[in-house]
């Protein structure tokens, strides 16, 4: 069973400078949630609110029905994964796993040796050694391996190149194949990333854009192409986010409900209809333009 987590109307302050603002979202059941922002949008911070780094200047976070902040029965079972500081670390991964097994109730041993094998990560060095792709190899076993009903990867993959990237996405779709739970991905990699999710949430300046199953998200998008008067006829009621233009033809973009019988109009005039990814809607919803 997963972990209720609930945040209502949550927002956080720096000083003066709000990073969040009236937040609210319930997480109730498996799966695997994207978190997706632009820099500097209030991803981590989100984040570092539900692993209990810190409190909300107001409204509140339940998890499993209590708040998690100094809960040591909730913590065991929230997992921040981030990319941490190893400068000083001479422990080794191995110290690490042994130290997970102890305090993570569902940390499987076997398998975190099997995942070091597979990201060839060594287990006896000190960590300080190791290189950014290799600390980020240690990182993502260790969320993986610690199997706690929620896991959080914050930005996980930055240190990691493209193949290593692909054999984390791999583990993860397997692993939360084995053993569901929740799992929140944040994310700029959206192109890369977007097969993984079940469910995306956007924020964009300290709000909360998008909270939806992914494949909703997605055909909500829509682009229109053609002769730019009928384009614009077709579009001028719907949520334009996008256009662009070359001499006559136009390509619109709008997110929202599409009647079929627009769908057919645009048909009949021959103008297309194609779908839109979701990078495409993020970098569109989250853009400057329009
Ligand atoms: N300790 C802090 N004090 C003051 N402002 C902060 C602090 N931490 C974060 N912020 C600000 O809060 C906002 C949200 O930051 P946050 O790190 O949550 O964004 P993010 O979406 O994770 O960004 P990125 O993708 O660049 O990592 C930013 O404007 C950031 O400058």
């Amino acid at each position: 069973m997963a972990f209720k987590l609930e945040i209502n109307n949550v927002s956080l302050r720096y000083k003066q400078f709000e990073a969040l603002k009236d937040i609210s979202f319930m997480i109730g059941k498996e799966g695997i949630y994207g978190l997706v922002g632009r820099n500097g949008a209030g991803k981590t911070t989100l984040l570092s609110l539900i692993a209990s780094f810190v409190e909300p200047s107001s409204g509140t976070i339940k998890i499993d029905g209590e708040n998690p902040f100094e809960n040591a029965r909730i913590m065991s079972e929230v997992n921040f994964i981030f990319e941490a500081d190893y400068k000083e670390e001479h422990d080794s991964p191995l110290d690490y796993f042994e130290f997970q097994e102890r305090y993570r109730p569902n940390f499987d041993m076997p398998y975190a040796k099997e995942l070091a094998a597979k990201f060839k990560l060594p287990l006896d060095k000190s960590i300080y050694k190791l290189s950014d792709g290799k600390q980020s190899a240690l990182n993502v076993i260790l969320g993986l391996a610690s199997r706690s009903r929620i896991t959080i990867f914050d930005e996980a993959y930055r240190g990691m190149d493209a193949p290593t990237r692909e054999l984390f996405y791999k583990e993860l779709l397997n692993d939360q194949e084995r053993h569901p739970r929740v799992m929140i991905l944040s994310t700029h990699l959206v192109s890369e990333m977007e097969y993984l999710f079940d469910h995306v949430l956007i924020i964009d300046d300290g709000k909360l854009l998008i909270n939806e199953p992914y494949d909703e998200v997605v055909s909500r998008g829509v682009t229109f192409t053609g002769e730019d008067a009928m384009v614009d006829v077709l579009t001028r009621e719907l949520n334009r986010i996008h256009s662009e233009q070359l001499g006559r033809t136009k390509a619109v973009m709008v997110y929202g409900e599409v009647s079929e019988s627009l769908l057919l109009e645009a048909e009949q005039s021959g103008v297309e209809i194609s779908t839109v990814t979701l990078q495409n809607l993020f970098i569109h919803l989250t853009g400057e333009e329009d």
